[in-house]
């Protein structure tokens, strides 16, 4: 007799550009800026777009701008785009938004791949290293070596305590982990009064989880200040992207 069929296990991108970019200082909030006649939030959709894995995105956009990424999806043909919400006040609270509507629409089982809208560079490769970790460990999280000395610091001027740097692994997104476990975290933070975490790595650790790691690289920086503009324009004319 035939088993019944498993249904198939779905590969979402929520893609958060709910930031207003103060470390930029431009007049648009960093993820809407125009790099060679295309905002750098295109960019990020783009890669997921190509992906052959990921089937569905859902954007998570600053409420004001939500019209708008949705005329870019329109007029970029982002044929995966499923929803543009409107985000919270800090990434967490944005990423708490796009959780209410995934439980709505998607499975337990499905594989959520959490992103920041201003890493426009991410590979098809980071993003299948992604989804291999999840399958394999329960979780992945992108990141990068530390290649400077790092120091401790309690003031931000001085120092007495070296950090030693193969203990520390630079962090980026995706940040990937199932439908599942992203409701479960989210519940266990209500449970301990966590109200707050810089980012989904961050929290699972805060809920007592271990992260694993998956090898990102150096092309994908977050855009942070003006200088990183100049930098992501260096690497459309490198990969031949502009
Ligand atoms: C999630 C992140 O990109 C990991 O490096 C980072 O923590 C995001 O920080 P932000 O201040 O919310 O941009």
């Amino acid at each position: 007799m035939d088993s019944p069929e498993e249904p198939a296990v779905r590969v979402v991108a929520l893609v958060l550009a709910g930031g207003v970019g103060a470390r930029m200082r431009g007049p648009v909030p960093k993820q809407f800026l125009v790099v060679r006649n295309k905002p750098v939030l295109v960019y990020t959709l783009e890669a997921f777009q190509r992906a052959v894995a990921v089937e569905d995105i859902i954007v998570v956009s600053l409420p004001e701008w939500t019209g708008i990424v949705e005329q870019y999806v329109k007029d970029c043909g982002l044929t995966k785009v499923r929803a543009v919400l409107p985000g919270g006040a800090s990434g967490f609270e944005s990423i708490r938004c796009g959780l209410r509507y995934l439980e709505k629409q998607y499975s337990p089982e499905d594989i959520i791949l959490i992103h920041d809208g201003v890493r426009p560079l991410l590979t098809e490769e980071v993003i299948n290293a992604n989804i291999a970790g999840v399958e394999k460990y329960g979780n992945a999280v992108t990141v990068v070596p530390a290649t400077e000395a790092l120091l401790h610091t309690d003031d931000g001027e001085s120092s007495s305590r070296v950090v030693e740097r193969s203990h520390v692994m630079r962090t980026q997104t995706p940040q990937s982990l199932r439908l599942r476990d992203l409701s479960l975290i989210h519940r266990q933070a209500d449970e301990m009064g966590i109200h707050d975490s810089v980012a989904t790595c961050t929290l699972l650790i805060e809920t007592g989880h271990v992260v694993h790691a998956v090898a990102g690289d150096n092309s994908n920086f977050k855009l942070t200040s003006p200088e990183d503009v100049a930098l992501f324009e260096a690497y459309l004319d490198a990969k031949g992207m502009s």
